[in-house]
This record gives C-alpha cells, structure tokens and sequence, in this order.
C-alpha cells in the first residue's frame, strides 16, 4: 500500500535500524505526522466538543443568547466538501507543510485556551509507538472490511481494523 510505503521509507530513513527513537527524530517525521493529522480529520477521536455562551452572540446571521450551550461537531465540519477537497478521500497531502492551513473547521483536539491539554504529548506519543510498528512490521490490510464507527462517546473501530503482520525484511 502506497500510504505506509511513503511513512515506512520515512521511518527507515530516520531511524535505520537504530532502536531508540529521540526527540530530535520525532522532528524528521514530517509525513507521519501528516498521516496522523489526515487520521484524526476523517476519526476524530473525541468528535465534538460544547462551549457555554457567557452573552448573546450573532452566528452566520443567527442571535443565540447568552446561557445557550453550543455543541462544536469535529467529525461533521472536518469531512464538509466546503472546507475539504474531496471530503472522504484519506489524502496526507492536505498536511504538507506547503497546503493552506485549515481555518477554524479543523480540531480534533479543539480550540483555544480550554482546548486538550495532552495535544502535544499524544501526538509525540503516536509518532514513536507508529515509528517503532512501522520499523519492525509490515502490515496488509485484511480485504473487505467494513470501516464502520462505534460512538461511545470517542470513536473507535466497530468491526476491528484486521491486519495480516509479517516482520519486516
Ligand atoms: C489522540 C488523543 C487525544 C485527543 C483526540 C484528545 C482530544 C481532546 C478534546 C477534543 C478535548 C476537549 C477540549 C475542549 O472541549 O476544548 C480534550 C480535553 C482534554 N484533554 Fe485530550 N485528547 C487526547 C489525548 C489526551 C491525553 C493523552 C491527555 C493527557 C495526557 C489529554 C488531556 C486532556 C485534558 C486535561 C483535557 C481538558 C482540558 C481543559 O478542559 O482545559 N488528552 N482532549
């Protein structure tokens, strides 16, 4: 598969067969980080998030008043045509250091000062658990399979993502 070929070739130029991964590598993995980011627009972990409204406000021509609660859907706004190329199509690219940055209708960890406070960490953390996978691992997916969610409130896979993994050569 074309998308963990182009993050496994990252990872085994930065990494080799070294077997710690440093903070200064973590830098280097532009193109995962892209996949992670691409990841969390079409699965947003934590879907949505609600703000309070302390006064009345007017919203693309609507007032709302003060005391309502706004609910923010991540998993909504991030697969709109509007804000996305192609909505449904898992594209890394649109992360490329060179795209336009997505305004405001991108925020899987939400949106300022209350927004998750384990954003950077989590992200550090996915890139080393994904990098050593990726090093060590090649992985197929399993053909039809369904991609179905399960709202619990996060989301997770339904029906499992299911894997052939063989060690890498
Ligand atoms: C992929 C992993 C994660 C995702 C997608 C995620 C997403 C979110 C979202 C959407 C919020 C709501 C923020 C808001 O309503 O403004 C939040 C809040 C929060 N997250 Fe995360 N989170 C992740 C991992 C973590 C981790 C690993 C930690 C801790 C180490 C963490 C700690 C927190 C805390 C403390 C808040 C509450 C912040 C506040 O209310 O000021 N999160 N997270």
């Amino acid at each position: 598969m074309v998308l963990t070929s182009s993050a496994k070739a990252e990872v085994d130029e930065v990494l080799g067969t070294k077997r710690d991964i440093s903070f200064e590598d973590l830098g280097k993995f532009s193109y995962l980080s892209q996949v992670l980011k691409e990841t969390l627009r079409l699965y947003p972990t934590a879907p949505g998030t609600n703000r309070w409204l302390h006064e009345d406000m007017v919203i693309n021509g609507l007032k709302v008043p003060a005391g309502c609660s706004i609910l923010f859907s991540s998993y909504v706004s991030q697969r709109l045509e509007k804000f996305f190329k192609d909505p449904l199509k898992f594209d890394p690219e649109r992360f490329d250091a060179s795209a336009p940055k997505p305004y405001f209708c991108y925020y899987p960890f939400a949106l300022g000062p209350r927004s998750c406070l384990g954003q950077v960490f989590s992200q550090m953390e996915a890139k080393v658990v994904l990098a050593k996978l990726l090093q060590r691992f090649e992985f197929s997916l399993v053909p039809g399979q369904l991609f179905d969610i399960k709202d619990t409130g996060t989301l997770r896979p339904k029906s499992g993502v299911i894997c052939t993994i063989k060690p890498s050569s």
